[in-house]
């Protein structure tokens, strides 16, 4: 099958192997889209256009960023001393040995000192084995373990500290410069000591993440100001993923040819490639950017004590870890693997959740709110359980230095008791937290033999697995997020309750089940009446097929299930202002029918602003909205470069049979058209069906005789021009002579469009689907009205729906007024030869497309200027090209004002056939000279008089 675009050539380009000698600039293009673009953006008056919306655009962007910015600075600052809270909590070292073990005898007492020390000097062994083999040294010498004290020498010395610190006690000061040198010395039994903890220590916390909060605000050395500890380096961190990650996973959709990421997965049909390009983007992101995430977690936990502090800011952080532990410490070594697990567990559950409760409990916000609440808690508190460890862990382990043998670290003196042993790893870590912290562990006395045959009694912890292990040390913090759970989950159930039945401005039985705003602007609405609940509504009209394609069947629609996956196709809804677009399109989205119709409101092909502010309104915002009605359909406003946001919308391909796209009064709907046309053939989801104009029955001649400046046609005339569906609308308001006057008019400027008249333009809907007017189906229908006598439509009463045609009984051959634009023609011209030279009509039909004349080759160029202009809006055609391997084969030829395409025709079996060469009908500005026309076609294709004639 071929099938090519044809483009004007960029003017003025002279070609050696120019084919045509009347066009030595002409250049076959062999890159459509550049042509296209070339030929639609290069006039300077568009580009300095283009440059003025750019710089208002680059300005808008800036000032949203800034403003963005200044938001999310804020946001952040509230959550700041919760985050701390959170942080403290989950990097804190509570040792199951610690504090109160429900013995409280001497003997006991001293058994535990003993076995702490004994523990001690275990761990330290370890540690210095530890820092020993990766050449470091270790970096947490103080801490509640330093055991180069005997048992006996910890007494003496222990009791020596209390006794100096009790006599010091009344100066804080004295109070903590004495304290800040213990930790070298000291070996602190318990992290509960109080005596031998150094002063910019806290206590440990024990409570939640409020504790923690007041437990900060309240310490000598840290204060309410240390609940802010990181802001800025979590703000960059936040501004910097909130753009690379949608930015990277937009890329990666782009490339492997995926829909995009604006609309949430719950909205498509195929998940599995969106989730991985999404949960791909946010790892990468996240490794990238998982130095900011160490530096805020040391800035967090360190002390903010300036004597005792490490690292002053954000980039001394950064650079005092390269320097110290090296570059490689800042994603690599033991965070490596947390941050992977991280930042790809945590995306994927998150977009998981909505998904689960789509597909998997098939429960909807709208249908069922108070079970998709619940829902949403189960699934966020299952989030929660997977997350919060992972959490920890990588805290725990962002905090550990990690010495790369060539430098000495300084020390880190951490706001909380932290494991001084470092972890080797994350299992590691886990096993750790769950052995040593996790559990509770009882004491008890047991008696013994000694050697002596004296009775000992000592004091021994009781390990039993099932008490001696515990999960709990890795959820610190849990009860901070499950209230903020139960919160969502109680607001989330109470707003859904309502949003089902009052959060509608229209009344109650028109309102749309369901909003899906893609940003928080204003929501557009259909306005019209709806029978939405009545199930039972009878069919807009009869179910009398006068589709061309199949996808309509004459017993009604097409099951979901029998209907194969398909293109979409997207029909342009155009016609002068106030002439019906929105009423049809509020009819459409608002009746009870079976098409789920995809509706795009306004923005396109705005030339004035006249439309946007009177259909957006809200002081001419450009709104992009969705809106999904009860009936299956979805209504949005795209703005004007909204060939993306139609792109997005096929994100619900399969949900949707048609897409309407209303253009707004002013506009021209040739290059709209041209877009989707080629957008068909380079392998987009949507193709082009058809135009449909609507024209208001009573003013359009006032429109028409509208004259511009330029002399160029006004956009009713070209509206009503290219249309491949006319609906005169508003007959109520003209008599039935002046309604026949205005068809026949109108046929007089469009030859080819069917026609139908209507009130309130309530039309049967498959007047304006199906159209195919772009699809080689329409070889069969143009062939079919070889008398030239297009079929006609009215609907006289609601539901009623009369095709005027031939044989119908009535006369409707009514001659053009002459008020209409008469400088619009359709003429047609008829091959009776077997078949033509394509070639040879090719290049005709450039020269009456691109050079906007009808040439003459008797005279030259000459005949150029003897010409008038020619504005070719629409041609169509079918004609048997000679020399075809296939015998009989047909090409369909497709032009809307300078592109054009031939494709070869789909054969139809039996009444398809054509008896001659084919035909070819050109609506336009220029045409009224008939013989000049059919006479410069004979020359070019080299035809006789009787071989092509015209009408
Ligand atoms: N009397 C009468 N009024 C109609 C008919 N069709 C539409 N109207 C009214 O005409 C007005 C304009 O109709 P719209 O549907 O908004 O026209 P439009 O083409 O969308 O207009 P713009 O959005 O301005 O381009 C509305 O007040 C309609 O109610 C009709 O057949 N008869």
């Amino acid at each position: 099958m071929t099938s090519h675009y044809n483009f004007p050539p960029p003017g003025g380009a002279p070609n050696a192997n120019s084919p045509n000698p009347l066009r030595p600039y002409y250049t076959s293009s062999d890159s459509p889209l550049q042509s296209y673009y070339y030929n639609t953006l290069s006039s300077s008056s568009l580009e300095e256009e283009l440059a003025a919306q750019n710089e208002i655009n680059s300005q808008a962007a800036a000032k949203e960023l800034a403003s963005y910015g200044l938001v999310k600075y804020m946001t952040l600052a509230i959550a700041a001393p919760f985050e701390a809270g959170q942080t403290l909590l989950q990097v804190q070292y509570l040792p199951n040995d610690d504090g109160f073990n429900g013995d409280d005898s001497d003997l006991a007492e001293k058994t535990r000192r003993d076995e702490a020390i004994q523990r001690a000097r275990i761990e330290e062994e370890a540690e210095r084995d530890y820092y020993n083999r990766t050449g470091g040294v270790a970096p947490n010498a103080g801490g509640y373990y330093v055991s180069q004290y005997s048992t006996s020498q910890y007494s003496s010395h222990h009791e020596a500290h209390s006794t100096s610190l009790s006599t010091n006690s009344n100066s804080v000061k004295n109070r903590l410069d004495a304290k800040d040198t213990l930790d070298e010395h000291t070996i602190r039994e318990s992290v509960y000591d109080e005596e031998s903890r150094p002063a910019y220590q806290m206590a440990p916390i024990e409570g939640g993440v409020w504790k923690a909060i007041t437990d900060i605000a309240k310490h000598p050395t840290e204060g309410w100001l240390s609940l802010w500890k990181g802001q800025y380096t979590n703000w960059m961190y936040e501004m910097l993923h909130l753009f690379a990650q949608p930015t990277l996973e937009a890329t990666l959709n782009d490339t492997f040819d995926l829909y995009d990421d604006t609309i949430p997965l719950v909205h498509l049909d195929h998940v599995g490639p969106n989730i991985a390009t999404m949960v791909t983007s946010h790892l990468v992101v996240g490794l990238i950017l998982s130095p900011l995430e160490l530096v805020r977690t040391r800035l967090v936990v360190q002390t903010a004590n300036p004597l005792q502090r490490k690292y002053s800011g954000m980039v001394n952080c950064i650079t005092t870890i390269i320097s110290e532990e090296g570059v490689s410490a800042l994603w690599g070594g033991v965070n490596l693997f947390p941050t992977i697990l991280y930042h790809t567990l945590t995306p994927l559950l998150a977009n998981s959740i909505p998904l689960i409760i789509d597909r998997v409990f098939k429960l909807t916000a709208a249908d069922s709110p108070f079970l998709y609440s619940l829902a949403e808690l189960g699934l966020n508190t299952i989030e929660l359980l997977i997350r919060l460890p992972i959490e920890t862990i990588r805290k725990r382990l962002q905090i550990q230095i990690q010495t790369n043998g060539s430098s000495s670290a300084k020390k880190y003196r951490t706001v909380v008791e932290t494991r001084k042993r470092p972890y080797y790893g994350m299992v590691d870590c886990v096993y750790r937290i769950i052995k040593e912290e996790g559990g509770h562990h009882k004491r008890t006395s047991r008696t013994t033999k000694g050697p002596d045959g004296s009775i000992i009694t000592t004091s021994v912890a009781q390990r039993p697995w099932y008490s001696a292990w515990g999960v709990r040390g890795l959820y610190t913090g849990l009860g901070m997020h499950l209230t903020s759970n139960m919160a969502l989950f109680a607001v989330g159930a109470v707003t859904n309750l309502q949003d089902e039945g009052d959060d509608c401005a229209l009344p109650d039985d028109e309102c749309p089940p369901m909003a899906v705003p893609l940003q928080d602007t204003q929501l557009v609405t259909p306005s019209d009446n709806s029978d939405d609940d009545d199930e039972d509504m009878p069919d807009l009209v009869d179910t009398i097929s006068t589709s061309p394609s199949d996808r309509v069947s004459a017993e009604g629609i097409a099951s979901d299930e029998e209907r194969p996956v398909k293109k979409i196709p997207i029909t342009i809804i155009t016609g002068f202002l106030g002439s019906g677009k929105s009423t049809l399109l509020d009819y459409i989205l608002t009746e009870k029918h079976d098409f789920k119709v995809a509706v795009i409101l306004n923005e396109f092909g705005d030339t004035g602003g006249i439309d946007q502010a009177m259909n957006v309104g809200m002081g001419g915002e450009v709104v992009e909205e969705w809106l999904e009605l009860k009936n299956g359909c979805l209504c949005c406003t795209v703005k004007d470069n909204g060939v993306v946001a139609i792109e997005n919308l096929m994100k619900k391909k399969g949900k949707f049979d048609y897409i309407l796209l209303e253009t707004t009064g002013l506009a021209d709907p040739g290059p709209i058209a041209s877009i989707f046309w080629m957008d068909d053939d380079i392998g987009s989801d949507i193709y082009l069906d058809g135009i449909v104009t609507l024209v208001d029955s009573r003013n359009v001649r006032k429109e028409l005789d509208v004259k511009k400046d330029d002399g160029s046609l006004n956009e009713t005339a070209k509206q009503i021009a290219m249309a491949d569906r006319l609906i005169l609308n508003k007959t109520d308001l003209v008599t039935k002579e002046e309604a026949d006057q205005l068809e026949a008019d109108c046929r007089a400027m469009n030859g080819v469009a069917e026609i139908v008249r209507t009130q309130h333009s309530r039309v049967d809907l498959r007047f304006v689907l199906d159209i195919a007017a772009f699809d080689a189906v329409r070889a069969k229908e143009l062939e079919q009205n070889d008398s030239g006598q297009k079929s006609t439509a009215s609907i006289g009463s609601e539901d009623e729906i009369h095709v005027h045609g031939e044989g119908c009984g009535h006369d409707h051959e009514e001659q053009p007024s002459g008020h209409l634009d008469q400088s619009i023609k359709t003429v047609t011209i008829t091959f009776s030869t077997p078949t033509i030279n394509q070639k040879l009509f090719e290049r005709w039909l450039q020269t009456l497309l691109w050079e906007h004349y009808i040439p003459d080759l008797t005279l030259g160029d000459v005949s150029a200027a003897e010409s008038s202009r020619l504005d070719i809006l629409r041609v169509k055609g079918i004609i048997k090209p000679s020399g075809s391997s296939t015998p009989g084969a047909k090409v369909v030829i497709q032009g809307v004002q300078e592109l054009y395409d031939i494709k070869d025709a789909v054969s139809q079996s039996g009444q398809d056939e054509l008896l001659n060469a084919g035909r070819v009908v050109f609506i336009g500005r220029g045409l009224d000279n008939k013989n000049r026309m059919i006479e410069s076609c004979r020359q070019y294709l080299e035809l006789s008089e009787n071989e092509a004639t015209i009408q």
